[in-house]
């Protein structure tokens, strides 16, 4: 069974200030098994993170639906772990507080959310620095802090949206291995949002490139290339110039 099936689903979002409707996403198709790390890639605007929302329960789509594990999505929930570009941390709060905060509103007990917590600040890299706080880490140890927090529910799905986009580029690349590494070991489904097309094809083992407003996908392309991924290589680049070509204004209006 598929993890995600969305099945022909539109999105009309009311522009109040202008009295007029905003296609968002137009009769979207898409099937997420499990395990596939898939990647939404595709221009600003044509609604990537409004499809990555309705898989979060975060929105609803106008017609269409959106199932996960067969069940028709009615809202967030825990089997579900969503990331963002901003770790949106709790400042006055440890990492260990942090990664463990579901637990906290669940009530569970403090030693049980610390046991917990260590094991998946062990699994980001972050060991040692359970007690520092969110404005002692950098930018890149702020998101291994919200990836944390995202997989200690161990929610079947995780849906990234942009989390390494206010990244210098150097800590963007080692989170991209870190991010591998973590699903390698953990596993799981990803979806993830992003423009750009090397982080897609380093990261995918599929990547749905979307046409500009209204939203479609404009083609879903299997990443069969061996990891670690040789940006310089070949069939990297042959796979790049394709996905270039789709993203091309014209080429992509007229799909
Ligand atoms: N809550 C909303 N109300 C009105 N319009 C919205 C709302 N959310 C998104 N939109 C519109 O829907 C379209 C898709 O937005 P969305 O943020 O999903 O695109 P995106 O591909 O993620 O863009 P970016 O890459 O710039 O983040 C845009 O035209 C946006 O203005």
């Amino acid at each position: 069974m598929a993890t995600i099936d969305i099945r022909g689903v539109s999105k009309l979002f009311r522009d109040s200030k202008r009295n007029v409707d905003v296609a968002a996403l137009t009769d979207v198709d898409l099937t997420v098994r499990r395990n596939e790390f898939i990647c939404l890639l595709g221009p600003s605007g044509c609604g990537k993170s409004t499809l990555l929302n309705m898989i979060a329960g975060f929105e609803t789509p106008t017609s269409g639906e959106v199932l996960v594990d067969g069940q028709a999505v009615a809202g967030p929930g825990s089997d579900r772990g969503v990331v963002f570009q901003q770790a949106n941390l709790m400042p006055w709060l440890p990492v260990w507080e942090n990664v463990a905060f579901h637990l906290k509103l669940r009530g569970g007990l403090k030693a049980v959310r610390r046991e917990q917590a260590q094991r998946y600040i062990d699994l980001v890299g972050l060991t040692g620095f359970e007690n520092h706080y969110p404005s002692e880490l950098s930018g890149g140890m702020n998101q291994r802090v919200g990836i944390a927090r995202a997989l200690l529910m161990n929610p079947g799905v995780i849906l990234m949206d942009e989390p390494f986009g206010a990244l210098d580029e150097q800590t963007r690349m080692d989170m991209q291995t870190e991010l591998i590494r973590i699903w390698e070991r953990h596993q799981g489904t990803i979806v993830f949002v992003t423009h750009g097309v090397d982080e897609a094809l380093t990261l995918g083992t599929h990547v749905a490139v979307m046409s500009a407003r209204p939203g479609r996908i404009a083609e879903i392309i299997q990443i069969d290339l061996p990891r670690p991924r040789d940006v310089t290589g070949p069939r990297f680049n042959e796979m790049k110039r394709h996905i270039l070509h789709l993203l091309r204004p014209g080429r992509v209006a007229a799909a």
